[in-house]
C-alpha cells in the first residue's frame, strides 16, 4: 500500500505543466473511530466526487469522503490509454457469471467488468466520451412516476455541471458555461473524422451535437477533457475544493457495511476498513452510497437492505424488503472487427501511440494521444428493429469509430481488455503483415437500447468477495438481430465513396470458434459478436428509482431509500432504464440533483445556492 501510493505522489508530480491551479494532489485524512459528520458519502467516483462539492458549498456542514481507492496519476490522465487503466490496480476487477450468448470460448463465457477504483472511480478508466442521451430516456423516467426527472426538469443540472470550451456549441441552448466539468473535442483531428463525415452524408445522416436537440445523426466525440487530458469527476469536482476546511477525504478506505439502526431503521454511520484497520463513523444527518451501480448495491444487501430470501441464505439479518440487485442494465458493443485501409497515417494504433513524437505532443497538449479512449467518431442509428420504441428519433444502435483497431493492438494492452487471448490474436490478425495491421481502424456496433436485463447477488456475507454478476447480455432475441444490423451498418459506412477512396475493406479472416459459418452471413455475426461483444462498462440500474407503491424500486424519486431514516443512493445504480447514452454525463447530473434535494430536504436550498438555470 505504501509503495502503490508513493508510485501515486511521484507520478502526480509528474503530471504535465502547466499545472492548472484548480488541480492537486488531495490531501488523505484518516477519521478516528466514531468520529461524527454531518453526512457520509460513501464512494468518490462520478457522482460522489459532485455530491461532496455541492454538499461542502454549506460552510455549517461537514462531510467525509470515503474511497476504496487512490489518486489518479500521470497515465490516467492520457486520454488513449483509457483501455490500459483497466489492467491496473485502479479496477476492482469484477467479472460476470458465465453467459449464454456474450464472453464465449474466449474467456469461458465470463465478460470481464471493469470499475473504477480510485479518486473519480470510473471517470477515470472511462473512454471520456460525454453523450446525455436522449430527452425520452429522461421523459420515461418521468412517466414511471418519478416526479421532477423529466428532461426539462434534468437539462439544467446537465448544464450547471458543464463548462462547455467547443467553440461552436458556446452559444447553444443545450450547453452550459462556467461549470467544473470541461468538455472539449480531442485537440487532435483524426484524418478518418472527415471520411466518416461524408460518410455519414451519403447515407443521409447529418453531422450534429448529439447533445443537442437531435440525437440521430454522425458526430465527432465530445470528451470530458482539459488541454487535451482527462477531465475525471474526480480533477473536476473534488481538487479545486480539496482545501474547504468542511471536507475530509479519506482515501484507501473501504466501506464494509452501512450501520442501521434495527428499531428505528434509521442509517447511523459505516464501518470502514483502512490500513486493515476497521473504524466506525457516524453521521449526524445523512449516509450517501455513491459506490456505483455493483458497489452501491453490494453495501445496501451486505447491511440488510434487500431481497429477503437471498439475505437469509447468508445468515444477512433482513431489515428491509426491497428488491436491491435487480434491473441491472448495460450496453454491449463488438468489437472484434478490423477496417483495413491502403493509406497509412490515416489511423492511429500502437506504432503512432507509442511514438516519441505522439508523447511529445501529448505534453504539449496535442497529438493522437489525446483522442478518447481512440474514438474518432460516432454515429447514432435507428434500426428497423426499433419498430416497438414510439420516440422515431430515438437511436437504438451507436457506431463507434475507433482511430484503431484490434489488428493494430500490438502492445496487447485492447486485447487484455477485452480478454482476448494471443492465440486468438494470431489466428485472426497474425498473418496480416505488421505494416497493414497498423492500417487498420475500428466501427464498433453499441446496442444502446437494450431490452435484456440481469440481475446483481451476493456471494457472500463478506465485502471482500466480489458479488455475482448476472448480465445476461444479447439473451433477449432483438438484442442479437440489433447487433447484427449494427454490423451491417458499419459495412454501409465503409461502403460510401468516403471510404472506398482509401480502398476500405473488412479483415475477413473468421473468429476462432464460428468458421463453421459462411463467412458475412447473420448467422456468422451472431456467432462472431457472442464471441467477442464486450460491455462498454456502463452498468446501471440495481438500486432503482421509482415512486411509492412500486414494488420493483429501491429508492424514492428523492433517493432515498424506501422505509429505511438517512440513507440515500445517488449514482448510476438509480437509473430506472439506461439512457442510449454513455452513462457518465446522466450520473454526474443525477448527483447534481441529488445535492439539491437534500439540501432542499435539510432547508438549505435558497436561492441563491440553486443556480442551476
Ligand atoms: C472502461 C470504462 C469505459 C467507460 N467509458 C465511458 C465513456 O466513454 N463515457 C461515459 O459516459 N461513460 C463511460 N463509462 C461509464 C461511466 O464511467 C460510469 O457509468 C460512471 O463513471 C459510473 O459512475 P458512478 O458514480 O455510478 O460509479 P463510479 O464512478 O464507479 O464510482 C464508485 C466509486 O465508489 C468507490 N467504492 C465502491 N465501493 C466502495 C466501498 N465499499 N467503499 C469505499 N468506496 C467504494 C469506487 O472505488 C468508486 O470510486 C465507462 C466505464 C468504464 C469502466
Amino acid at each position: 500500500l505504501e509503495i502503490s501510493r508513493l508510485f501515486d505522489f511521484w507520478t502526480d508530480l509528474f503530471r504535465p505543466l502547466p499545472r492548472n491551479p484548480n488541480e492537486g494532489f488531495i490531501p488523505d485524512y484518516t477519521p478516528y473511530d466514531q468520529e461524527e459528520f454531518d453526512f457520509i458519502i460513501v464512494g468518490a467516483g462520478s457522482a460522489g466526487c459532485v455530491l461532496a462539492n455541492r454538499l461542502t458549498e454549506i460552510g455549517k456542514w461537514n462531510v467525509l469522503l470515503l474511497e476504496a481507492g487512490g489518486n489518479e496519476n500521470f497515465f490516467s490522465d492520457v486520454p488513449i490509454f483509457a483501455s490500459f487503466l483497466s489492467t491496473t490496480s485502479m479496477n476492482w476487477g469484477y467479472s460476470s457469471e458465465p453467459l449464454k450468448r456474450a464472453c464465449k470460448d474466449l474467456r469461458n463465457n465470463v465478460c470481464f467488468l471493469p470499475r473504477g477504483k480510485v479518486l473519480g472511480g470510473s471517470s477515470v478508466l472511462n473512454f471520456l466520451i460525454y453523450q446525455r442521451g436522449h430527452p425520452e430516456d429522461f421523459n420515461d423516467w418521468a412517466r414511471m412516476g418519478n416526479k421532477g426527472w423529466s428532461y426539462s426538469d434534468l437539462l439544467p443540472y446537465f448544464k450547471k455541471s458543464e463548462n462547455i470550451r467547443i467553440r461552436q456549441l458556446m452559444n447553444s441552448s443545450y450547453h452550459g458555461k462556467g461549470g467544473y466539468l470541461d468538455i472539449e473535442y480531442a485537440p487532435y483531428r483524426s484524418p478518418l473524422e472527415i471520411p466518416f463525415k461524408k460518410a455519414g452524408e451519403e447515407l443521409g445522416f447529418k453531422w450534429r451535437d448529439p447533445n443537442g436537440e437531435h440525437v440521430i445523426g454522425f458526430s465527432k466525440p465530445q470528451a470530458t477533457m482539459r488541454n487535451g487530458r482527462r477531465c475525471s469527476s474526480s480533477k473536476a469536482f473534488l481538487e479545486p475544493i480539496r482545501f474547504r476546511k468542511n471536507l475530509k477525504v479519506s482515501k484507501y478506505s473501504t466501506v464494509e457495511r452501512i450501520l442501521i439502526e434495527p428499531k428505528t431503521k434509521t442509517a447511523y454511520g459505516v464501518e470502514f476498513k483502512k490500513r486493515n484497520k476497521r473504524r466506525q463513523v457516524r453521521a449526524r444527518r445523512e449516509v450517501i452510497l455513491a459506490a456505483g451501480t455493483i458497489g452501491s448495491a453490494q453495501l445496501l444487501m451486505l447491511s440488510g437492505v434487500g431481497p429477503e430470501e437471498h439475505l437469509k441464505e447468508f445468515k444477512i439479518n433482513p431489515l428491509v424488503n426491497l428488491p436491491v440487485g435487480y434491473n441491472l442494465q448495460d450496453h454491449v458493443t463488438f468489437s472484434g472487427n478490423a477496417f483495413i485501409v491502403n493509406e497509412t497515417n490515416l489511423c492511429v494504433n500502437d506504432m503512432t501511440a507509442a511514438s516519441p513524437v505522439s508523447a511529445a505532443a501529448y505534453l504539449a497538449g496535442r497529438g493522437p494521444l489525446t483522442l478518447p479512449g481512440g474514438a474518432a467518431g460516432l454515429a447514432f442509428v435507428r434500426t428497423k428493429y426499433a419498430y416497438d420504441d414510439p420516440v422515431e428519433t430515438r437511436p437504438d444502435i451507436e457506431l463507434v469509430m475507433g482511430a484503431g483497431s484490434l489488428a493494430g493492438d500490438l502492445l496487447g494492452i485492447l486485447r487484455s481488455l477485452l480478454g482476448i487471448t494471443d492465440k486468438w490474436y494470431l489466428q485472426v490478425y497474425g498473418k496480416l503483415p505488421f505494416l497493414t495491421r497498423q492500417r487498420s481502424f475500428a466501427m464498433n456496433p453499441v446496442l444502446i437500447k437494450p431490452k435484456s436485463v440481469g440481475r446483481l447477488m451476493l456471494r457472500s456475507a463478506n465485502h471482500s468477495d466480489h458479488p455475482k454478476i448476472y448480465p445476461n447480455y444479447l439473451e433477449h432475441p432483438n438484442d442479437m438481430r440489433r447487433m447484427v444490423e449494427g454490423v451491417r451498418l458499419t459495412q454501409k459506412v465503409i461502403g460510401t465513396k468516403a471510404f472506398q477512396r482509401y480502398g476500405t475493406r473488412l479483415h475477413d479472416v473468421p473468429f476462432p470458434g464460428c468458421e463453421h459459418l459462411k463467412f458475412d452471413s447473420n448467422e456468422y455475426w451472431e456467432c462472431a459478436i457472442s464471441q467477442t461483444s464486450i460491455t462498454l462498462d456502463h452498468e446501471v440500474g440495481t438500486c432503482k428509482m421509482g415512486p411509492s407503491g412500486d414494488p420493483t424500486a429501491v429508492v424514492s424519486p428523492r433517493l432515498v431509500v424506501n422505509d429505511v431514516q438517512g440513507l440515500r443512493v445517488a449514482d448510476g445504480s438509480i437509473m430506472p432504464r439506461i439512457p442510449a447514452a454513455h452513462t457518465h454525463a446522466a450520473i454526474v447530473m443525477i448527483a447534481e440533483k441529488a445535492a439539491d434535494l437534500i439540501k432542499e430536504d435539510w432547508g438549505m436550498l435558497t436561492d441563491s445556492q440553486n443556480n442551476t438555470v
